[in-house]
């Protein structure tokens, strides 16, 4: 009971804000449309079991023009059933696709909002594969809830009406044994109740492992696809390697995962469709025979058998929801866990700053980016770096140095604003700003220049400006190809990757650049045509790079090193390196 609350409490916080939200007419209006249209299906429902009794008994009777004109109420009663269910499932499709949209909308914007994407990784918590949780769980969620939703009304409401009728109808069949009439009020009401909650305490005794199994599918499955996916991604790589045996043994084991664990939901659905199937086709039979000895003694008519018959089914279909939605109500719950970890997951996330001690970036007064008793640590909070009183002037280029994995990048992530990690101060010049520029710069799939642009929007910057920059970043064939479609991370060589990946930061001039690495894959004579380039284009912007080459020093005004000191490496030495003019 208490789950069945949290669960329900988790549904009210997942599902409500639709119904908050500025879509929330529509939505109101339809959910209203859809749920009168299902009651009144059930009062259709409630007519047709008075007309059965009626139409069998005229039957029963010979009654020629009372079967006619029961025929005619039929065709009437039926006309407006078709209407009402079709009408129904339209405009449950029709909310189901307003809701989806506003909720995709929602998570996309949560996970997307700030860093939020990059720390969830980081934190590597519950929420694995979020593409799956924001597409198919999303999905499932809004159809699986309006469907058990309305099916839950929909039963509790058929079971008011169809008791009082069931009621009714045990007044005038009591109980027959043997010659004797039994009164017990209401009695083929208790049958029902007895029946149908055998029914559904014996199907969650079979069917609970499907919950958790279903959870886990969904898990599989994704994680099956996301392999795929990285496999696709780095296939260069894969066939550089020859790694293609090593991946299909890693892609078949994951799959067998899948398989193993369809097994096991086979195996428990064949019980529990064995179960759910004898328990419905023995319903059929079941209050036919409690009336029977009533009928036979002529207690009754026809037509109250029958209509006994149906009204009995209809308690018992509305007793038994849960045996009959059982799966969909496993899945469900899977799928409200799934969307309950990545709401949790991306709030941890955003308000990771706000709970743990975190590293604090923040505007400054000062023209200069100020470190001031920065500790830098890994996600599981052993020191990396640390930092204090470390000031980066306007205009300065600093070169920053240290051993491979002592923190150089960590760092620039602190400085960005993405690495919570830590503790300390990063003030940054109010309004100014910043650019990182990565070894391996991404470029999302599309035109040429809008992934040069990226992350501004299509239009922001001229075609001629962008096509300037390719040709002084020494790449005037791609000039000419900025409205092709590509995959460019795919098609460029790292090289070239890194030429665009300048061209970008001339074209949004930043105040501070910080590259990392950003022309390593470059020759030495193109390395410094391109540092002379951004000394000549961004005389103003502060240039922060990290790298290996001694080649580098001569761009810089100062360089710094990351020196071991124990742990942990510390932000220090400056020794003075040469003018920056002296080697051009
Ligand atoms: N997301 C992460 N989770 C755990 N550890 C991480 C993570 N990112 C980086 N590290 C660890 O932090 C250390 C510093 O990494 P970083 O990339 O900052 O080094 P670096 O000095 O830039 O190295 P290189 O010169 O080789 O590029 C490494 O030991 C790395 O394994």
């Amino acid at each position: 009971m208490k789950n069945i609350r949290a669960t329900l409490a988790i549904v009210w916080r997942i599902a409500a804000p639709y119904f908050r939200s500025e879509d929330k007419w529509a939505g109101r209006g339809l959910l209203a449309a859809v749920i009168a249209m299902e009651l009144a299906l059930v009062a259709i429902n409630v007519l047709v079991s008075q007309w059965q009794n009626r139409f069998f008994s005229a039957i029963q009777g010979y009654e020629l023009d009372r079967f006619v004109r029961e025929i005619w109420i039929f065709l009437g009663l039926a006309f407006t059933f078709v209407a009402l269910a079709v009408y129904k499932l339209y405009l449950n499709q029709w909310l189901q696709i307003r809701w989806r949209r506003w909720l995709t909308q929602h998570y996309l914007g949560e996970w997307l909002n700030g860093s939020t994407h990059y720390r969830m990784q980081l934190k590597g918590d519950a929420a694995d594969n979020p593409d799956q949780r924001i597409t198919e769980d999303v999905k499932n969620f809004v159809e699986q809830t309006l469907t058990i939703g309305l099916g839950l009304l929909s039963s509790i409401v058929t079971l008011a009406s169809f008791v009082v009728i069931l009621w009714g109808l045990s007044d005038k069949a009591p109980l027959h044994i043997y010659g004797t009439d039994i009164v017990i009020p209401g009695f083929l009401v208790w049958c029902a109740l007895v029946y149908a909650i055998l029914g559904t305490a014996l199907t969650h005794w079979i069917g609970a492992p499907l919950i958790n199994l279903n959870f886990e599918q969904q898990r599989f499955e994704a994680d099956f696809r996301f392999n795929l996916i990285r496999v696709r991604e780095n296939s260069e790589q894969i066939a550089l390697l020859k790694g293609e045996s090593a991946e299909r043994g890693n892609l078949l084991q994951r799959f067998g995962f899948v398989i193993g664990n369809w097994y096991a939901i086979m195996s428990r659905t064949k019980r529990l469709t064995a179960f759910t199937a004898s328990y419905s086709q023995a319903a059929v039979i079941f209050p036919y025979v409690v009336v029977a000895p009533a009928y036979f003694a002529k207690r009754i008519q026809l037509g109250d058998l029958m209509q006994t018959g149906s009204a009995f089914g209809s308690v018992q279909d509305a007793l038994s929801f849960f045996v009959t939605a059982y799966r969909s109500l496993a899945e469900w719950r899977s799928v409200i866990a799934r969307l309950d970890g990545f709401e949790m997951s991306v709030s941890s996330a955003a308000t990771v700053a706000a709970h743990e001690p975190a590293i604090s970036v923040a505007p400054g007064s000062a023209k200069a980016i100020t470190l001031k008793q920065l500790l830098v640590n890994l996600p599981n909070g052993e020191p990396l770096v640390s930092a204090d009183a470390f000031i980066v002037r306007p205009a300065e280029r600093v070169l920053v140095t240290g051993p491979s994995g002592s923190g150089k990048s960590t760092l620039f992530r602190a400085i960005a604003g993405i690495w919570p990690f830590g503790d300390g101060t990063i003030a940054i010049p109010e309004k100014a700003k910043l650019m990182m520029v990565p070894q391996r710069p991404y470029f999302p799939i599309g035109p040429l220049g809008d992934a040069v642009i990226y992350p501004s929007d299509h239009g922001t910057i001229g075609p001629e400006k962008i096509a300037e920059a390719l040709t002084a970043v020494g790449m005037p064939r791609l000039a000419k190809r900025l409205a092709e479609d590509g995959h460019w991370n795919r098609m460029l060589s790292l090289g070239e990757q890194q030429r665009l990946g300048l061209a970008r930061a001339l074209l949004h001039a930043p105040d501070y650049l910080f590259l990392d690495e950003a022309t390593a894959s470059l020759d030495e004579p193109s390395e410094a045509r391109l540092y002379r380039l951004l000394a000549e284009k961004l005389p103003q912007a502060t240039i922060v790079s990290i790298g290996h080459r001694s080649t580098l020093d001569a761009f810089h005004t100062r360089k710094v090193a990351l020196v071991k000191d124990g742990e942990i490496h510390v932000l220090g030495g400056e020794p003075a390196v040469a003018e920056p003019s002296a080697a051009r």
